[in-house]
């Protein structure tokens, strides 16, 4: 039996399309690239469009809380992601700004930049189209499995508990100072706070989501049960 024909089920020959969506840190960008790369599908990181626009929003020196001015300079940007798990693309008009999207100014901002519905609009429009041009792919964000990709062949909500969440990541980020952890568990808190009340498209898993919950998961064993939901939904299409 090939390694992707394992005993979670026949995945090789996946296709359709796997939503990931879950608050910050819950491991959804590690998961869903691990996923991807088990069922040869591809990948497509949301979160990072709405960076690369929050970065568009910062150099052009404009109040993410200005809605209009928001909405106007990322309408003007060109936005670039790839959709390949195992290399990060993204390009704000043909600059790769693949570090800078992870830099504290761009998350202390990025909530505000996506909750301005013009901008939520445009990039809903490039991520489809990005999952058309393919067979399968794990799309990972916050709004997949309730807006984006409506009839996707699975939907997951990703949670972990608060501090677990934390302490990842500050592993991620090699901090070990308990203060700095703590400022941290805030950050997550605050981000997911702003995401879960917007108004357009909020933080909330869809009513057919799958909830798995990671807190005494490690990674490959979320990925594990991910893959075998992946067979399951497979089989179940087959069926119906
Ligand atoms: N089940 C797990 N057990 C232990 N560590 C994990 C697990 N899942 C993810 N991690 C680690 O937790 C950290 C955060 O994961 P990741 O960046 O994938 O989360 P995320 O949900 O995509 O975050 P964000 O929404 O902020 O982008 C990473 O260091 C990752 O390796
Ligand atoms: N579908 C999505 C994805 C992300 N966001 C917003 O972007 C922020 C950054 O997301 P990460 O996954 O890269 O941490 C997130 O906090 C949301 O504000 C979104 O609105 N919809």
């Amino acid at each position: 039996m090939s390694e992707r024909a394992s005993s979670t089920g026949s995945t090789a020959s996946f296709r359709g399309q796997i939503t990931l969506d879950g608050p910050s840190g819950t491991g959804k960008s590690s998961v869903a690239r691990g996923v991807a790369a088990r069922l040869g599908a591809a990948y497509l990181d949301t979160g990072a469009m709405y960076r690369a626009a929050t970065v568009a929003v910062l150099d052009a020196a404009v109040d993410p809380e200005d809605a209009d001015a928001v909405a106007r300079t990322v309408a003007a940007a060109r936005i670039e992601v790839g959709t390949e798990a195992g290399t990060e693309l993204v390009l704000v008009d043909g600059v790769d700004v693949a570090a800078r999207i992870r830099g504290a100014e761009v998350t202390r901002n990025v909530s505000a930049v996506s909750a301005v519905p013009a901008v939520r609009r445009q990039l809903v429009e490039q991520q489809r189209a990005l999952v058309a041009a393919t067979e399968a792919v794990v799309v990972e964000g916050r709004d997949i499995g309730t807006v984006v990709l409506p009839d996707a062949t699975l939907k997951v909500y990703l949670t972990a508990a608060p501090e677990v969440r934390a302490e990842r990541r500050a592993g991620q980020l090699g901090i070990t100072d308990p203060a700095e952890v703590a400022a941290l568990a805030e950050d997550l808190r605050r981000r997911d706070e702003y995401d879960s009340s917007r108004a357009d498209s909020p933080l909330r898993p869809a009513e057919d989501a799958v909830v798995v919950d990671s807190t005494d998961l490690d990674q490959q064993g979320v990925v594990d049960r991910i893959v075998e939901l992946a067979a399951s939904a497979v089989g179940a299409g087959d069926r119906s």
